[in-house]
């Protein structure tokens, strides 16, 4: 997968994606993340991004020329079409769901905007989905693109190792993760939980997904009611619930 990012920014942002599991994607060539930076594409002296508002009022808007030969020389850079997302505190929220759709595309372009954003006309010709990474407002969408790019780039086959896939695959299905331990099995802090310690494999599952189940249940609930519970995950859920009004 290929991942433009258009950025006043471009070394933040190479460095984002060259560390940890996305870094090593990206030796691995399982993933590939290229910079375009619209100040290189400004034609006036001073190499101005960006102009006042119009109609007055504080701050400063994105100018379109720049932005549109900066998209026009990525979209060129490679022959894959390529799907062009803005970051705006204006975007659709990003989910789980949002992001396994993304990471099955060949390539996506992020348009980062800084200031107040970027001129509506841009945005109105050349993108195509518009994301936030959630509601409140950033100095700019370089946070929200390096968001995306780890979360995109962790899914491309390879990037994880078994032990992580196999376990963000388990949960990853609209539930929270459940509790993790490490050794030692005694701490000052308290104990492993026994069933942790049992090799018993079906019943470590089981618990893993009560656990699951029951944070989900009580942290975001709203995150139940989108999801139907097979029989098993009922049980389980009235379990804890169970447990937990005891
Ligand atoms: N929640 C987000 O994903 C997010 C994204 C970008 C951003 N800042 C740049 C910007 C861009 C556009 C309009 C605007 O008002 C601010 N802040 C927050």
């Amino acid at each position: 997968m290929r991942i433009d990012v258009v950025t006043l920014f471009p070394d933040f942002m190479r460095q984002c994606a060259a560390v940890g599991v996305v870094g090593r994607a990206q030796q691995r060539e399982l993933l590939q993340v290229e910079t375009w930076n619209p100040r290189d594409y400004a034609t006036d002296n001073y190499r101005t991004v960006d102009g006042r508002t119009c109609g007055g009022g504080p701050g400063m808007v994105m100018l379109i020329e720049p932005l549109r030969t900066a998209l026009k020389a990525m979209r060129e850079a490679a022959p894959e079409p390529v799907r062009v997302i803005y970051l705006s505190p204006q975007g659709a929220r990003l989910t789980q769901g949002r992001v396994e759709a993304l990471a099955k595309l060949p390539r996506i372009a992020l348009l980062c905007g800084r200031y107040e954003g970027v001129d509506e006309r841009l945005l109105a010709h050349e993108v195509d989905e518009e994301l936030s990474i959630g509601d409140y407002v950033l100095s700019g969408g370089e946070l929200g693109a390096a968001v995306v790019i780890d979360a995109v780039g962790r899914l491309q086959d390879g990037a994880l190792n078994d032990a992580q896939s196999a376990e963000q695959d388990s949960f990853s299905n609209g539930l929270l993760d459940c509790p993790h331990y490490a050794k030692p099995v005694r701490d000052a802090y308290g104990e492993v939980p026994a069933v942790l310690l049992s090799g018993d494999h079906a019943a470590i599952r089981r618990w893993r997904l009560k656990q699951a189940l029951g944070r989900t249940w009580l942290r975001r609930p709203e995150l139940l009611a989108q999801r139907a519970l097979d029989a098993e995950s009922r049980a389980l859920l009235e379990e804890f619930r169970r447990e937990y009004f005891a």
